[in-house]
């Protein structure tokens, strides 16, 4: 299994940079996920890693090997893409052989042109060698498909199809496990099913995977470490956990789960923190700037709406019910506090009371929750 390492990676078209110095170092059997918007460069990133793009300038290596020259068929990546791109008159158990009979016939026939190997594929697909029609049916059954070894392609479900495009990279044990937005076309319950299983698989394997995805929570569950990009930058990288609680900017605190994030002022420094002036507001935070302007971010979990009996607070506010959307195990409130609306989320349990509009409420947080950028 291979690690990924890119170095100073620079991507143009026509003139125009859509990747700026990217740098990556993705160890071995790592589940890397690259998250960013729309547009900001994640599947360039990893068509040059595969090797379908030329990269304008840095270097990529897979295993301790640079790649810039090689080809794509020869970097050793298996690609699982949104679109599953399999051969629709294929059954299943051809989709998956495809590959394998073409590495065989190559490897046999090193001098034969394109258009004979095509007409030998096919004078083929249906009769294979032991050892491929063992290796496509262990894959099969790894992946629960080998009930489904002659349909059609075209008469199985998203999320079975996008188990055969998985087969049919994996059946090549392919170094590096490519996958661009996988799970995007599949239903939201199936998309969390094979979150799962794809994670299962790859941890099974110990593969080293590249997954992009715009979904941070996608992102979030399955990925070791994330690298969130944007406009062709990559802004931070880190596991989950450390991306959620060390948000760098109020880009990552905004698109990494979800934020309060309001602009502070440092009014004084202690010896255990800071206190920060918001509107009208005083905030401490157990964090020290080191800048005076701050954007104070804090998470809806860390808003504690105040029962009578509720200790005291370092940070008490008093707020609004504007709007409470049931989420099943939490409750949402938009609060509005002053001249800020902050959003607030509790845990509800059965026969919980969901708080009207229009109700006052007090509210606490404590200064560990209040992180300065
Ligand atoms: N072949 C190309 N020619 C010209 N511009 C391109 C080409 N491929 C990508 N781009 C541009 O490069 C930028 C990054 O595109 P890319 O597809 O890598 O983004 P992305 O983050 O994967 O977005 P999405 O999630 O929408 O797929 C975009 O502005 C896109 O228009």
């Amino acid at each position: 299994m291979g690690a990924v390492v890119v170095e100073q990676l620079v991507k143009d078209f026509s003139g125009v940079t859509v990747l700026h110095n990217i740098n990556l170092d993705i160890e071995e059997g790592e589940f890397f996920a690259l998250l960013g918007p729309s547009g900001c460069g994640k599947t360039t990133t990893m068509r040059c890693i595969a090797g379908f793009e030329d990269p304008t300038d840095g270097t990529i290596k897979i295993g301790e090997e640079a790649m810039n020259d090689i080809a794509p068929n020869k970097r050793n990546c298996g690609m699982v893409f949104q679109s599953y791109a399999l051969f629709p008159h294929m059954n299943v158990f051809d989709n998956v052989a495809y590959s394998l009979n073409v590495r065989r016939l190559k490897n046999s026939n090193p001098l034969k042109k394109i258009g004979v190997y095509t007409r030998m594929l096919n004078s083929k697909i249906g009769r294979y060698p032991k050892d491929i029609k063992n290796k496509v049916n262990d894959i099969l059954e790894y992946v629960e498909l080998q009930d489904h070894a002659q349909k059609l392609t075209s008469e199985l479900s998203g999320g079975q199809q996008q188990r055969v495009a998985l087969a049919r990279a994996l059946v090549m044990e392919p170094e590096v496990l490519l996958m661009d937005e996988p799970l995007s076309n599949l239903d939201q319950k199936l998309r969390h099913s094979m979150r799962n299983t794809i994670r299962q698989i790859q941890q099974d394997l110990k593969i080293t995977t590249i997954f992009v995805t715009h979904d941070q929570e996608e992102a979030m569950s399955m990925a070791d470490r994330v690298a969130v990009m944007k406009d062709g930058e990559i802004l931070q990288i880190g596991t989950p956990t450390d991306l959620y609680s060390n948000p760098q900017s109020p880009f990552i605190a905004d698109f990494v789960g979800k934020s309060n994030i309001l602009d502070g002022k440092l009014i004084k420094r202690e010896n255990d923190g800071s206190v920060i002036q918001i509107g009208e507001q005083k905030v401490k935070s157990v964090d020290s700037p080191e800048k005076d302007e701050v954007h104070v971010v804090i998470r809806p979990e860390s808003i504690n709406i105040l029962d009578e009996e509720s200790k005291d607070y370092d940070n008490y506010f008093e707020g609004v019910i504007q709007f409470a959307t049931y989420l099943g195990s939490t409750v949402r409130y938009d609060i509005q506090v002053g001249k800020y609306e902050l959003i607030a989320d509790t845990v509800y349990e059965s026969g919980d009371n969901i708080l009207q509009h229009g109700t006052k409420v007090k509210l606490g947080v404590s200064p560990e929750r209040v992180l300065l950028i």
